[in-house]
């Protein structure tokens, strides 16, 4: 039992100017709080009121990391009541800026980092954790951070921000998470050179050293956390992929950034059939970017349009890709082999030419480069669509696609737009509209909530299938009206709770938990949320 300042400074314990008359004589406190016994509502408006008061995003940032270090449960209840105005700071696009100054703005670790030094000793590194019951671990190696490039053990703030996620969106207990970078050098030279970087000052591993280490980080959290899920997060694409295959069907973990992305996209792409009053099964989608996010998203749709009922040839029919030299044909060298099964027959062409020859119902960029959807390609979807669908994923907002603000003017207001970053609202001609966040934000709490929960022994395709068609049900129509094809970020605790279920359905029907769940199944899952309070 702590007591004194010792319980004052516990992050996890402390409630701070909160704690009683009767506590504060009880945990031996008297003399250490000012005489005003706070409420957690209370307090939550002052750390507002001084969040409010930095005149910059990445100070607000460093006062919400400090805020967690010193008071969890404040944190938490604080992002949780106020999801809209933090989710962006504590998240994209706040902390790709954090991840690129993360050495020179860094206070206290809040993860576990792993160099090639470790080699032979990653579970006596685990041990090391002050935890023991770990759920949920996000790592990274740092090498794609959103569309920044290689980070190396910067990209820390990745993992640090998605298990923030975790605990607020889908109420995991914080105790059971994990932030772990990977750090295995860095091939970024101007970081190398900085004299405050703080990670392995080496080129990156590679090859045979670099994926013994991961496999053995692999298999040193099934021995160690063998409840834990993993989740890979901002890895360069070929590892993205090649671990997902090696690993995605013997142990429970999945890729985001190929899954969990493929998930938000697919349920955007459905709610817009709402409104474009489409059949789905008839759709045709054109993607921007042969890497994880577009080529996992393909693969998605794919299976989605099979249980729509279409053939597998006939799905990927459906689905076209531009790379940087234009549309990717048949008759073109060096396709990468994930994308290759939608290289179709067509004359080359370059992407205006694509758009209006293919007239895609849907387009969907995940590039990481700023403008690649010009006037010109946005405007072209226009003229073959009376509502066309764009979708720009990459983060953070300098990298996006197209702005929200360019989408409904190139449009003529007529565009149906998610981007991966928030926007503010825009209004064009009279009319105000409401861009909505295609972020993976939506899906992967509450895909690691249903895990967590049925502990299910693996994470399949038919979960993100699941959890794309329960997001998309779950837009109202009131959020259609105002062209958003996601729910308000406001309800993203209810949106992660119908995903668990889904998820707990999906491994209850793939024979993936070793007990039955109980029949009430919201009831329980809701008995796992954290809900932070004193
Ligand atoms: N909204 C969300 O939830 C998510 C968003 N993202 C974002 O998506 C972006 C991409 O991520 P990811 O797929 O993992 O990254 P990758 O690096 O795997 O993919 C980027 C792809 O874009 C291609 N590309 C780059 N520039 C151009 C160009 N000018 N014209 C055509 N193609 C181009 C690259 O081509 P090449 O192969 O030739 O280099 C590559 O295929 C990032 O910004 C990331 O932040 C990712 C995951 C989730
Ligand atoms: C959102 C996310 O996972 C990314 O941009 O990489
Ligand atoms: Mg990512």
């Amino acid at each position: 039992m702590k007591v004194g300042k010792t319980l004052l400074d516990d992050p996890a314990c402390t409630k701070s100017t909160a704690f009683t008359r009767e506590e504060r004589i009880r945990f031996g406190l008297r003399g250490l709080l000012p005489y005003d016994v706070a409420s957690i509502s209370k307090q939550k408006e002052r750390a507002l009121e001084n969040m409010r008061r930095k005149n910059n995003n990445i100070e607000k940032y460093i006062f919400l990391s400090a805020l967690l270090d010193r008071n969890q449960r404040l944190f938490y209840r604080t992002m949780i009541d106020h999801m809209e105005e933090i989710l962006p700071l504590v998240y994209t696009p706040t902390v790709g800026e954090a991840c690129k100054e993360f050495a020179h703005i860094f206070r206290r670790p809040q993860g576990l980092y792993i160099t090639p030094e470790d080699r032979g000793g990653i579970e006596g590194v685990f041990g090391n954790w002050p935890e023991k019951d770990i759920r949920v671990i996000v790592v990274t190696d740092g090498e794609r951070i959103l569309g920044l490039g290689d980070l190396g053990a910067n990209g820390m703030g990745i993992p640090i921000g998605k298990v923030a996620l975790y605990v607020a969106c889908a109420g995991i207990q914080p105790a059971h998470c994990m932030p772990v970078m990977l750090d295995v050098g860095t091939n970024n030279q101007s970081l190398r050179e900085d004299p405050l970087y703080l990670g392995y000052p080496f080129a990156r591993l590679e090859g045979e050293a670099y994926l013994s280490l991961v496999d053995e980080f692999v298999r040193a959290v099934q021995t160690r956390f063998p409840k834990a899920l993993i989740q890979f997060e901002d890895f360069l694409t070929p590892n993205a992929f090649s671990f997902l295959d090696n690993y995605g069907t013997e142990v429970r973990c999945f890729n985001d950034d190929i899954q969990g992305t493929a998930a938000v996209t697919l349920a955007g792409v459905y709610t817009s059939c709402r409104i474009t009053k489409k059949k789905f099964s008839d759709l045709t989608i054109m993607f921007l970017g042969t890497g994880s996010a577009a080529g996992g998203t393909a693969e998605l749709m794919v299976a989605a349009f099979r249980a729509q009922g279409l053939g597998e040839q006939q799905a990927r029919e459906r689905l076209w890709f531009i790379d940087r030299k234009g549309l990717v044909v048949s008759t073109n060298e060096n396709i990468k082999p994930r994308i290759q099964p939608y290289a179709h027959a067509h004359v080359p062409c370059d992407f205006v030419d694509a758009i209006a020859d293919i007239k895609p119902d849907v387009l969907i960029g995940a590039t990481g480069v700023a403008g690649t959807f010009t006037e010109q390609v946005v405007r072209q979807m226009a003229a073959v669509n009376e509502r066309p669908v764009i979708i720009a994923l990459s983060n953070p907002t300098s990298h996006t696609e197209c702005t929200a603000e360019e989408a409904y003017r190139w449009s003529d207001g007529r565009v149906i737009f998610a981007s991966g970053s928030p926007f503010e609202k825009v209004c064009y001609k009279n009319q105000c509209y409401e861009p909505a966040q295609g972020n993976n934000a939506y899906i992967f709490p509450g895909i690691g909530l249903g895990v967590c929960v049925s502990s299910a022994r693996l994470i399949t395709p038919n979960m993100f299938l699941s959890a794309a068609k329960v997001l998309s049900n779950l837009v109202t129509e009131e959020e259609i009206a105002k062209g958003a094809v996601y729910p308000s970020l406001m309800r993203v605790r209810e949106v992660s709770r119908e995903i668990a279920k889904a998820v707990c359905q999906v491994a209850m029907k793939e024979a993936l938990v070793d007990e039955e769940l109980p029949e009430n199944l919201e009831e329980y899952i809701r008995s796992f949320m954290y809900d932070p309070n004193y």
